[in-house]
C-alpha cells in the first residue's frame, strides 16, 4: 500500500465544491444525469485490498433502486449521495448523521456492499489469503440483529468463522438476503489503492455532483444473513471458549444472561425472549469477538440507554481499528473522529467531530 494519508480526506471529485451554491449546482447537474440514466448499466464498483486497514470511497453516488422488482413500484429515483470521496485511516471513525429518510442507512449499505444502486468505487479491507485465520475484514451490524435458530452459544458466536473456501456459502447467504435478485457479479480487478495520495483534509468539505445508476455486490462484499450481521469472507477468531464468552458478556453489560436463561446450550426463541436492547448487546458482542478490520454499525445501539451505549462504544473504540456508524444521538460524537452529514438531495458535508460540534453549537446559539 502507498504511504498512509495522514487524516480522513473528503473531496467532491476534485471540484471546488465547498461553497454550498457550487455544491448545490453540482448536485443538481448530477441529479439530472442520474435521473436520465437510472436503469442503465452503471454500478458501484467494489474492490478489496488485503493491505488496507480502513476504507476508501471514490466518487461514490448512491441512488434508490429502480426498475422491475426493485425499489418501490412507481417511485422516482432518489439521489442519496453524490460524488463522495474519502479515505478513512486506521484509528479513524465516521459518524453518518442527517434527517430521517435522507439516505444514511442506504449509504452505509452501499459502502458495505449490501446496496447496489449507484456508481463510483468502494475499496474495503480484504483477507490476506483465503486460508488466513484470525481476522475478519469487514463486519456489519444492523439496527435489528438477526437471531438464528440454536442455542445461546450460537447466538453469541454468529455468524461464526467462515472456513477457508466457504465463500460460496457466504455468497448464497448474501443472495438470500438480497431476495435472490440475479447473479452475484464478479469481483472487480484489483488496482493500486490510495495511489492518489490525497492531501490532508481541509475542514468542512461539502459535496454533490456525480453520476451513476444500478448496482453490483461482489463476492468479497460484506455478506449478510437474513438481514442480520454480516462479515466478509475470511475466518474470524471464533470459536471462543466459554470463559471468553462470559468475559465478553460482562463487557457488553449482560453479565447474568447465561444464568438467567439456564446455560450456553439452552435453545430458545431468542428474538422473543431477549429485548431489542439485549439483542443489540449480543450483536456488539459478536462484533468484539470477530475483531474485524472495519466495522459498520447502522443504528446498532439505538435501543440502549445512554450510559450503556457509551460503554459499548468505548469498547468498540478501543478494540476496532476503524468503523463507520449511523446514529442520531449527539453523545456518539465523542466516539467518532469525523462526521459525515447527509444534507438531502445527495448533498453532504464532512467535518471533524470537533468542527461539527462547533458548528452545531453556533447553529443552536450555544456558542457565541
Ligand atoms: N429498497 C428501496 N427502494 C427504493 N427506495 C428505498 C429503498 N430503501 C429505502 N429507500 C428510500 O431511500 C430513502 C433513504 O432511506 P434510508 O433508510 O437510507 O434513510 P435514513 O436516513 O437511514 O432514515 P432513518 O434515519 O429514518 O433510518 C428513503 O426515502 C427510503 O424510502
Amino acid at each position: 500500500m502507498n504511504a498512509p494519508v495522514a487524516s480522513l480526506v473528503g473531496d467532491a471529485g476534485g471540484k471546488d465544491s465547498r461553497g454550498s451554491a457550487a455544491a448545490a449546482a453540482a448536485a443538481a447537474a448530477a441529479a439530472s444525469i442520474l435521473l436520465s440514466s437510472a436503469g442503465g448499466s452503471d454500478v458501484i464498483r467494489r474492490r478489496t485490498d488485503p493491505d488496507l486497514r480502513g476504507l476508501v470511497l471514490q466518487h461514490l453516488c448512491v441512488i434508490t433502486p429502480s426498475g422491475p422488482g426493485r425499489g418501490f413500484a412507481g417511485a422516482a429515483v432518489k439521489l442519496l449521495a453524490t460524488d463522495l470521496s474519502l479515505v478513512l485511516e486506521p484509528g479513524q471513525s465516521l459518524l453518518v448523521v442527517g434527517p430521517s429518510g435522507c439516505g444514511k442507512s442506504s449509504l452505509m449499505r452501499a459502502i458495505a456492499g449490501l446496496w447496489t444502486a449507484g456508481s463510483g468505487t468502494v475499496v474495503l479491507p480484504g483477507s490476506a489469503s483465503p486460508a488466513a485465520r484470525g481476522s475478519v475484514p469487514v463486519f456489519f451490524l444492523p439496527q435489528k440483529p438477526f437471531m438464528p435458530l440454536g442455542d445461546l452459544r450460537t447466538q453469541l458466536t454468529f455468524p461464526g468463522a467462515v472456513p477457508a473456501g466457504a465463500q460460496g456459502d457466504a455468497d448464497r447467504a448474501l443472495r438470500g438476503a438480497r431476495g435472490s435478485r440475479g447473479p452475484l457479479p464478479d469481483v472487480h480487478e484489483r488496482t493500486p489503492l490510495l495511489a492518489e495520495g490525497r492531501a490532508p483534509a481541509a475542514s468542512g468539505m461539502t459535496g454533490g455532483g456525480g453520476n451513476g445508476t444500478s448496482g453490483v455486490v461482489p463476492s468479497t462484499a460484506a455478506s449478510e444473513t437474513a438481514g442480520g450481521d454480516c462479515t466478509t469472507g475470511g475466518a474470524g477468531r471464533l470459536p471462543l471458549s466459554d470463559e471468553e464468552l462470559l468475559t465478553l458478556l460482562d463487557d457488553v453489560c449482560l453479565p447474568d444472561l447465561v444464568q438467567r436463561v439456564g446455560g450456553l446450550d439452552v435453545e430458545l426463541d431468542w428474538s422473543s425472549v431477549l429485548s431489542v436492547g439485549e439483542q443489540q448487546r449480543v450483536a456488539v458482542l459478536r462484533l468484539l469477538a470477530a475483531g474485524p478490520t472495519l466495522a459498520f454499525l447502522d443504528e446498532a445501539t439505538s435501543a440502549l440507554d445512554g450510559p450503556t451505549e457509551g460503554r459499548l462504544y468505548g469498547l468498540i473504540r478501543k478494540r476496532i481499528g476503524c468503523y463507520v456508524s449511523v446514529g442520531h444521538r449527539m453523545q456518539l460524537l465523542q466516539h467518532h473522529t469525523h462526521v459525515l452529514e447527509c444534507l438531502g438531495g445527495g448533498m453532504w458535508r464532512l467535518d471533524s467531530s470537533a468542527e461539527y460540534q462547533h458548528r452545531m453549537a453556533i447553529a443552536t446559539g450555544l456558542h457565541p
